[in-house]
């Protein structure tokens, strides 16, 4: 099922990157790289920094220090934001105002056609292919506030993926949806990313759903703790128990 794509082409590095809300950091000197078409996984426990991580690399607060630079240009420069999709962690609350799941989808393709371009019916077709293939096409004339918490995540996720992005960043994309609908999602992003080389950065708590997708992982705790493929992994940390047990040596080693 996993896809060797033959391009190496790095499209986002990650140096000596290290941020704090208060005093004391939650994401500290990490450093890694992502290629064009890599499906990277970050597996880590609550609290860890993983979204935060993720939101440092959306642009949306900046580095105290270390450097991030996303398609070879510096963080502070790129201009570039349509070409990522970026899916953040779907809390209960939802918008204030009456948006229909169509008009939220669509909003989506703003970005990647220019503010002042009108959006047309390629663009609304292309919004219900989407919405077909995440299985909630037959919501898209419903007021997003009704929606359940999985057919809301899935909204937000076709939203993250209706500018086309080449690069796609998913906070826990299927942490509400029932077994079926997580793997067709699966399924839907391993062929954009076959088909196109999209590369996918997926934080998750579930290992067992992405594994049989994923080209690498990485194992969070505020630092990296393993990177590597899945076979990789497989090696050195083969159980759950073993993967606790690093991110517990992990605690005691950076106090
Ligand atoms: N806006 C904020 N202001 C202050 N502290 C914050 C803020 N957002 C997150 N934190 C703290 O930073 C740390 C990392 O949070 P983050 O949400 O990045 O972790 P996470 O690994 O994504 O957690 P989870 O798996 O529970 O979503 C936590 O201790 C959290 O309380």
């Amino acid at each position: 099922m996993q896809v060797n794509l033959p391009n190496t082409e790095i499209i986002l590095r990650l140096e000596h990157v290290t941020f704090s809300y208060t005093s004391s950091p939650v994401v500290e000197d990490v450093s890694f790289s992502v290629s064009k078409g890599d499906f990277l996984a970050i597996l880590g426990p609550n609290g860890s920094g993983k979204s935060t991580l993720l939101k440092l690399i959306a642009g949306l607060i900046k580095p105290d220090s270390g450097q991030i630079e996303i398609f070879g240009q510096d963080i502070e420069r790129f201009n570039q934001w349509p070409r990522i999709g970026y899916m953040p962690q779907v809390s209960s609350v939802r918008p204030g105002f009456p948006a229909t799941v169509e008009e939220v989808v669509l909003s989506g393709r703003v970005g990647r056609k220019g503010f002042f371009r009108r959006l047309d019916k390629a663009d609304k077709s292309k919004v219900q292919s989407i919405l077909e293939e995440l299985r909630i096409d037959h919501l898209s004339r419903h007021v997003v506030g009704e929606l359940s918490g999985g057919q809301y995540q899935r909204v937000m996720l076709a939203r993250a993926l209706a500018c086309d992005p080449d690069l796609l960043l998913l906070d826990e994309p299927t942490a509400s949806v029932d077994p079926e609908t997580r793997r067709s999602i699966m399924e839907l992003l391993n062929r954009m990313r076959s088909e196109r080389g999209l590369s996918i950065i997926n934080i998750s708590h579930d290992l067992d759903t992405i594994r049989g997708y994923i080209s690498r992982v990485i194992i969070f705790n505020k630092r990296i703790i393993f990177e590597g493929t899945p076979e990789e992994m497989d090696v050195h940390l083969a159980t759950q128990q073993q993967i606790l047990e690093a991110i517990a040596a992990s605690d005691h080693h950076h106090g």
